[in-house]
């Protein structure tokens, strides 16, 4: 669906400044209707890589391309959702101008957004009555189902989900990735599922590549990854049980 092909981002490089070599030569094509986790360290890339498939950046070199399509891809095909929702959300904002502003932005007249505000709440499981909420009347992870929300109105075909639930505590954040994984089926969507922590993503994503400064060090189905991991990378990972 949205191929990589040698994508590198390098920051730096000035006279003074080192040159951070942030993603380096990376190749993979994600596909239609699955869940790929990208796994990395702290400082690994993995947020670089994120803006790069969103277009929020520019690579150094390679390219990103939708399967079958000459052009860039409409926005609306592509949506991020970030680690703090405070920091993409209008705290002045209730609920449903928050969940429409996608909508509303594309042109659509307040009234119709807001017809559609409850039916995107309820994508999401969230009642009725958040429409009118402030986000500080909301916890963490309600938050953050309000920003998927809001990514939804624009039906995307590709969700990159950016550590959205690594501020949560264990038992919310496997609820948003259940919710996830039947919005996937529901929507036909592929979201690209961004973690550090390795030992969250059994039984939830497809596939899984393991990324250390950079590179992709290894690709592949969950389950075998997991079961048979083929670089000394991955199996400390997996022996350490969670990144340090
Ligand atoms: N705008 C920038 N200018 C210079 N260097 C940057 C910039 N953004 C990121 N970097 C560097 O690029 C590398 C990758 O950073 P990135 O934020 O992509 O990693 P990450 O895996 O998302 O880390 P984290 O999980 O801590 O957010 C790091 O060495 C970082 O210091």
């Amino acid at each position: 669906m949205l191929h990589l092909e040698k994508v590198s981002k390098q920051y730096g490089g000035s006279r003074k400044e080192q040159v951070v070599k942030a993603v380096d030569d990376v190749t993979f094509t994600l596909q239609e209707n699955e869940i790929f986790a990208l796994i990395g360290e702290s400082g690994s890339g993995k947020s670089t890589l994120a803006e790069l498939i969103v277009g929020l950046q520019q690579p150094t070199s390679g390219s990103i391309k939708w399967a079958n399509v000459q052009k860039n891809a409409p926005v609306s095909r592509l949506q991020i959702v970030f680690q703090n929702p405070d920091r993409s959300m209008n705290p002045y904002w209730p609920v449903k101008d928050i969940v429409t502003e996608p909508l509303r932005l594309s042109g659509l007249p307040r009234k119709q957004a807001y017809a559609r505000a409850e039916s995107l709440l309820g994508k999401v499981k969230l009642p009725a009555e958040f429409l009118e909420r402030y986000p500080f009347e909301c916890s963490g992870g309600q938050k953050q189902r309000i920003a998927v929300a809001r990514a939804l109105s624009m039906s995307p075909q590709l969700l990159v989900a950016d550590e959205i639930t690594s501020a949560l505590d264990p038992s919310t954040e496997h609820e948003l990735q259940q919710l996830l994984l039947s919005l996937k089926q529901s929507e036909g969507m592929t979201i690209l599922y961004i973690t550090h922590r390795l030992e969250t993503i059994a039984g939830f994503a497809d596939r899984v590549a393991v990324m250390k400064d950079g590179v992709i060090q290894e690709i592949g189905d969950t389950r075998s990854l997991l079961d048979e991991p083929k670089t000394a990378y991955t199996r400390a990972l997996l022996r350490a049980g969670v990144f340090g």
